[in-house]
């Protein structure tokens, strides 16, 4: 699947910094700081383990979007975005793939 609702989803996360706390969930967490936001990424990982290995694969879906949504507003809230993981990610496979060329020349 394309990365564009993550992308739209992530624009829509960063417009809420600065919002009405009172009706917007995002605007709210980002009010609690830093700490908080961890907090709650730390839970919905917790809650995602836990549906792996005993709840429905929807359960774990929906588990694993509470996740990624909440990572979405960790990075923006660290002024980091889905961008910046992407380009690690890539420096990792072009790190790996320099590796795997150099084990099969020894
Ligand atoms: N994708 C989401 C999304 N996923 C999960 N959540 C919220 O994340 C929370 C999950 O935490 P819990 O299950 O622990 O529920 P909770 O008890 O309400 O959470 P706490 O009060 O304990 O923090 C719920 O309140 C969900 O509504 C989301 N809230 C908002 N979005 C999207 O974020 C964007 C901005 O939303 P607003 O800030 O609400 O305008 C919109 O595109 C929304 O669709």
């Amino acid at each position: 699947m394309a990365d564009d609702f993550l992308d739209t989803l992530e624009a829509t996360i960063r417009a809420r910094k600065g919002a009405d706390p009172a009706s917007s969930y995002v605007a709210k967490l980002f009010g609690k700081g830093r700490a908080k936001i961890a907090q709650k990424l730390g839970e919905e990982a917790t809650e995602t383990v836990i549906a792996a290995v005993s709840e429905s694969p929807q359960a774990l879906a929906s588990e694993a979007a509470d996740l990624v949504f909440h990572l979405l507003v960790l990075l923006a809230d660290a002024g980091l975005s889905l961008d910046d993981v992407r380009a690690e990610l890539r420096r990792r496979e072009g790190v790996s793939g320099i590796d795997e060329k150099a084990s099969r020349s020894n």
